[in-house]
């Protein structure tokens, strides 16, 4: 799905309009009568009163038309027009008779007493806001948020103050607990900056125009089912063990075997067809319990270099079909020499994680060294560690998709929306998986499935994509039966299957 700008979202009204066409007053109509549906689904035949506070531009005649709708189905609605401006936006004016109870406010002490807990719907500023809003109407952002904890707050299309497109962190902004955005979502939105001011947000499709859609060219996207079920490849009925890849993970040292039992078992859950596991030799016996269908490959100590040294291993490297390397190795010197090793021998597409992205932080000259179109999976403090820190989330996306660029490399940044940056510029966001997933391990069993899906010959872009989606759908699926505070990482792993099963449905 792609993720449109607030000027590509403008041309999309304005090609809907022409094409389908449509007028704008309609087209306004069409998307306040799905927010009133909206409404009534989530709050019921018998709602508290809701109390609507309309702008001066389009977003407030979205909250014109959503008054006159409602009070057209016997809720008790009061609206007020708020003159942020001299004149308002002509659909907005057409809109005015038609709601002859709006109410208006021009100036602060002009703010109503809202007695009875409602349902507050915020349709000041939508995508048309270009700066910071100031002055007394920004102290009508800090009324509205004044009451959040009495009433629900529900905002059209974007949280007012909010902008599409750039940092408004430090704007004044509706704090909503709903926001019901028109056909795209907005770039704000899956930045965790902005996560407490969005709320919950629903897309509402309002009938933007398929040719639009289809052509307009935008670096950003977010994965959803039918490109997840574009990817997906079914297993063919002659294939064997062979025909999956046999995977090396290198991971675990001494008190941190669970890491390498995760990153295993989750390759092998993921589709590996043969999984070789290199651990220190502490962990042999625990990776051979924990994981029977893996391999075992183990050094004399915790330290990796005497692998890598060894010119008959070294040789071999090069015949697994992909490396997954990081959770739990540690970041001493030793191992920063086998890492630089391991880039040396290895020329293949692999999956760098945890430590192993610690020690490239540490020594940046590696960097150019892995393999083109490799997957990095960065957290933001493993990102901060290779990359430096930025000012806000959109500087921290800028960055991370020059880097993908320069270096040739996958980058995944993890998140609630975990951002995946392509060597080609394009920027996927991850809509899958929920806070139960802050667990320890969560990104052990990423690194092992991405690892598995490369081995069984997907893309590296496919193996991205599908790894991310699988690894979250797997975390919501778990947490839907376990909730999610109890959700550890072994039961993601336990419901990689449930995953597939649904995207094959
Ligand atoms: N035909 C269309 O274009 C449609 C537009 N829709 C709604 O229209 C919204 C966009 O409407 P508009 O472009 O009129 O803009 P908004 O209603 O978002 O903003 C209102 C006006 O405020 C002014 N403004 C910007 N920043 C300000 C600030 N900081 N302080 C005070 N005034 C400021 C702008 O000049 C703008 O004209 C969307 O978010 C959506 O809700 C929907 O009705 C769907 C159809
Ligand atoms: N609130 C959340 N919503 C969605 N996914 C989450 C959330 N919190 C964590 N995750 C996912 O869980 C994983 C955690 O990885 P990481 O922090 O590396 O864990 P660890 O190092 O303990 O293995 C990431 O893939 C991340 O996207
Ligand atoms: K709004």
């Amino acid at each position: 799905m792609k993720i449109l700008s607030a000027q590509q979202i403008r041309a999309a009204d304005a090609y809907t309009i022409e094409h389908e066409p449509i007028s704008s007053v309609l087209l306004m109509e069409r998307a306040a009568m799905e927010c009133a549906g909206w409404m009534v689904h989530t709050f019921g035949e018998t709602p508290p009163p809701y109390y609507i506070f309309c702008g001066m531009g389009n977003n407030g005649g979205d909250g014109l038309v959503i008054a006159r709708r409602l009070q057209e189905q016997g809720f008790a609605v009061q609206a007020w027009l708020v003159h942020t401006a001299d004149t308002p936006s002509a659909d907005n004016a057409a809109n005015q008779p038609y709601y002859p109870e709006l109410q208006h406010i021009r100036e602060p002490g002009e703010f109503p007493l809202l007695e009875e807990p409602g349902i507050i719907v915020d349709a000041l500023f939508g995508t048309g806001l270009n700066r910071p809003v100031e002055g007394w109407a920004a102290g009508v952002i800090h009324k509205i948020n004044d009451q959040r904890h009495r009433h629900t707050i529900v905002s059209i299309d974007m949280p007012s103050g909010m902008m599409a497109d750039e940092p408004s962190l430090h704007f004044p902004c509706v704090h909503a607990r709903y926001t019901l955005t028109f056909e795209y979502y907005k770039l704000a939105f899956l930045l965790p900056e902005n996560g407490e001011r969005t709320g919950k947000t629903e897309l509402l499709k309002i009938g933007i125009h398929p040719d639009y859609t289809a052509q307009v060219q935008t670096e950003y996207h977010l994965t959803d089912p039918e490109t997840i079920r574009t990817i997906y490849r079914p297993r063919d009925a002659f294939s064997h063990k062979g025909t999956y890849g046999h995977a090396l993970m290198i991971a675990g040292s001494y008190g941190k075997m669970g890491a390498a039992v995760l990153a295993t078992r989750a390759c092998l859950r993921a589709g590996a067809g043969l999984v070789t596991a290199h651990i220190p030799r502490c962990g042999y016996e625990i990776m051979q319990t924990a994981v029977p269908e893996a391999m075992c490959d183990t050094e004399e100590s915790a330290l990796y270099s005497a692998h890598f040294d060894e010119p008959f291993r070294l040789r071999q490297a090069p015949d697994y079909a992909v490396v997954g390397i990081g959770p739990g190795i540690g970041a001493d010197t030793a191992t920063a020499k086998a890492l630089e090793r391991l880039l040396q021998a290895f020329h293949k597409p692999m999956v760098l994680d945890a430590d192993a992205l610690n020690i490239i932080g540490k020594y940046p000259a590696l960097l150019p060294q892995i393999p083109k179109d490799s997957i990095l999976t960065p957290h933001p403090k493993e990102f901060e560690r290779l990359f430096g820190s930025t000012d806000n989330h959109f500087e921290r996306l800028e960055l991370l998709t020059r880097k993908a660029c320069e270096l040739q490399l996958y980058i995944l940044l993890k998140g609630k929306y975990s951002a995946m940056a392509c060597p080609d510029g394009a920027v996927y966001f991850n809509p899958t998986g929920n806070p139960g997933m802050a667990t320890a391990g969560a990104g052990d069993v990423l690194t092992g499935i991405l690892t598995g899906l490369l081995s069984q010959g997907y893309t590296p872009k496919a193996a991205l994509l599908l790894g991310a989606w699988l690894h979250g759908l797997a975390g919501d699926l778990a947490a839907d039966d376990l909730s999610e505070e109890a959700l550890v990482a072994e039961d993601i792993i336990h419901y990689l299957g449930q995953a597939y099963l649904n995207i094959k449905k």
